[in-house]
């Protein structure tokens, strides 16, 4: 048992499964800092489907915050809300405190909230600056730029260098075309796009799920790096190791809302999987009960 409180077997009953007990890294507490993003009692339903069930949610500043949970736990559904794709049905969203209803997900990036997806938005056959400034292009001065649209590639290429080089992102030349590239440096574009141009959070959904070894490594490597910038990261991920390896804390989701919140340095591996699967629940005090013995004892977390 590596969490701060031993299991408590006898406690085995349905306080375990209520969200409002499951959040031992409270970000409520009166010395702690206000969340940069956060959400509460937020609510989707697709026809008879609720895929966020009055789910809450806190992103803290300078923190990467995983978010973890089964398939079909509503994970990608929270990211959504949370990121202008939808209007939830019901809920709040605060962003640096304040109620915020994004149009859509441009109105998020205008806000600083920018999202690197799973599958990969780059244009493979467009170069690296290019592929940077994809949407934000910018413009020769003068009538050049206003009136023939002229890009000032040179501009844009220098930009990217500077922004790659501050981030280590080794990618040889600026002007080469994406498609040249590794899948895990491809990423490391879309990480870089994302970091250069967040200014409140960056949003990565499953970034090392195509990668080998090294690849992922080096990603890893980079989202700590954005992190260092002072920008939050949410992290979507089912990678425990990388998630241990990664996250500041991690937020548990299940069954369409946040089942706790944890830190992996006070949680094992499997603890953390029982957790996300209902076979164990998150007391107030960050100690776990047993919520379902068996599944518990086949995860093998049941204590001694
Ligand atoms: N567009 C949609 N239409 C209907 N149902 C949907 C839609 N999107 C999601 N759902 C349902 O909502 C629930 C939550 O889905 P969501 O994709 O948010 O979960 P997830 O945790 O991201 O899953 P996964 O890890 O498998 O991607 C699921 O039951 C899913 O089938």
């Amino acid at each position: 048992m590596t969490g701060p409180a031993p299991h408590d077997a006898a406690s085995h009953d349905a306080a375990s499964h209520d969200p409002a007990s499951a959040a031992p890294v409270s970000p409520a507490s009166p010395a702690a800092p206000e969340p940069v993003l956060s959400a509460r009692g937020l609510v989707k339903r697709y026809g008879h489907v609720t895929a966020i069930d009055h789910a809450d949610f806190d992103l803290m500043p300078g923190e990467v915050l995983a978010v973890i949970g089964d398939n079909g736990a509503g994970k990608t559904s929270l990211i959504k809300a949370l990121t202008g794709a939808f209007v939830p049905d019901a809920g709040e969203v605060r962003l640096h405190g304040r109620p915020i209803r994004f149009a859509g997900p441009q109105d998020a990036r205008a806000h600083g909230i920018e999202t690197v997806y799973q599958d990969l938005a780059v244009a493979a056959s467009m170069d690296i600056a290019s592929n940077m400034f994809l949407g934000r292009e910018i413009r020769r001065a003068g009538v050049l730029g206003s009136v023939f649209r002229l890009l000032d590639k040179k501009a844009m290429r220098r930009q990217a260098a500077d922004h790659m080089a501050a981030l280590k992102v080794g990618v040889g030349s600026i002007t080469q075309p994406v498609e040249t590239l590794s899948g895990g440096q491809r990423q490391a574009v879309a990480v870089a796009r994302a970091a250069a141009w967040a200014r409140s959070v960056v949003v990565m959904d499953e970034p090392t799920a195509a990668l080998g070894v090294k690849e992922s490594g080096q990603v890893l490597d980079l989202i700590r790096r954005v992190r260092d910038k002072g920008i939050p990261v949410i992290l979507i991920s089912h990678n425990m190791p990388h998630v241990f390896e990664i996250a500041d804390r991690v937020h548990v989701h299940r069954l369409g809302r946040r089942e706790a919140v944890i830190k992996p340095s006070d949680y094992s591996m499997a603890e953390v999987v029982a957790i996300m699967t209902g076979a164990l629940g998150v007391r107030p005090d960050g100690g776990t009960v047993v919520a379902d013995s068996d599944a518990a004892s086949a995860a093998g977390v049941l204590g001694s």
